[in-house]
């Protein structure tokens, strides 16, 4: 399925939720229908158990849908002018940042972010090449054979800011990525983050129960219903 502009027939760009429902035992937890252009970032804040993970599963293609205890969803996700409803998670080239960095502990810094490069990457040398400009940009030149133990905190989320967008996402996802970090880490971090998405154009859907977080944003906020 293409999306396309009514005026002119070209593509649109970001991501769109079109008419998108989910509702849970009856009950709508989410009626949201807009457009998240490139580079833009949208604030999605509400309070716990208002459907805001749920969304951002649904968008990844994770929600448990139908079932005894299933959510029951309606609407599409399309993204760049391709429709998301029936691929696979890993086909959907959208890139998600949670809370905790997940960073495999068994893996270097290096390791991990290779696990994130696309296969179609290939080559000893420009794999290692991609992995060292990502850690450059992200202050941490010359970590690619640290433990991730041996890592701060601000520097664990760099890494797993860098591994997400090492497999070039069309879009970013931030559930709470900044809720375990304190005061100034979190600013610093936030900042750095925001200014990745936008250099990239990446369209940026922010779960959030922080307004801070949504000030720091300075763009739309919006609730799951
Ligand atoms: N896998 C699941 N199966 C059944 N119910 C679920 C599942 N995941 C979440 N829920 C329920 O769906 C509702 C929405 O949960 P969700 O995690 O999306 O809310 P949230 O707004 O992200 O909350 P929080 O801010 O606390 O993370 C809640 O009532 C929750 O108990």
């Amino acid at each position: 399925m293409n999306s396309t502009s009514a005026r002119n027939n070209t593509p649109v760009t970001g991501l769109e939720l079109r008419r998108v429902f989910i509702r849970l035992n009856g009950r709508v937890l989410v009626d949201i229908d807009t457009i998240i252009t490139p580079g833009e970032i949208v604030t999605l804040m509400g309070p716990s158990g208002s459907g805001k993970s749920s969304l951002l599963a649904y968008i990844c293609g994770t929600l448990p849908v139908g079932g005894t205890a299933g959510f029951d969803v309606s609407g599409q996700v399309v993204l760049n002018g391709r429709g998301l409803d029936g691929l696979a998670p890993q086909d959907r080239h959208v890139g998600i940042l949670f809370q905790d960095d997940l960073l495999f502990p068994h893996l270097s810094v290096g390791g991990n972010l290779a696990f994130a490069l696309p296969s179609i990457v290939r080559g000893r040398l420009e794999r290692r090449t991609r992995i060292e400009d990502a850690l450059e940009s992200a202050g941490l030149g010359g970590f690619a054979d640290r433990d991730p133990a041996t890592l701060s905190g601000g520097q664990r989320a760099r890494v797993a800011l860098m591994r997400v967008l090492l497999s070039e996402p069309g879009a970013l996802l931030l559930d709470e990525p900044f809720s375990k970090l304190d005061t100034e880490l979190r600013d610093q971090i936030r900042t750095f983050v925001f200014e990745q998405a936008r250099l990239r154009g990446l369209p940026t859907l922010m779960v959030t129960h922080d307004p801070d977080d949504g000030a720091a944003a300075g763009g739309r906020i919006v609730n799951p219903v």
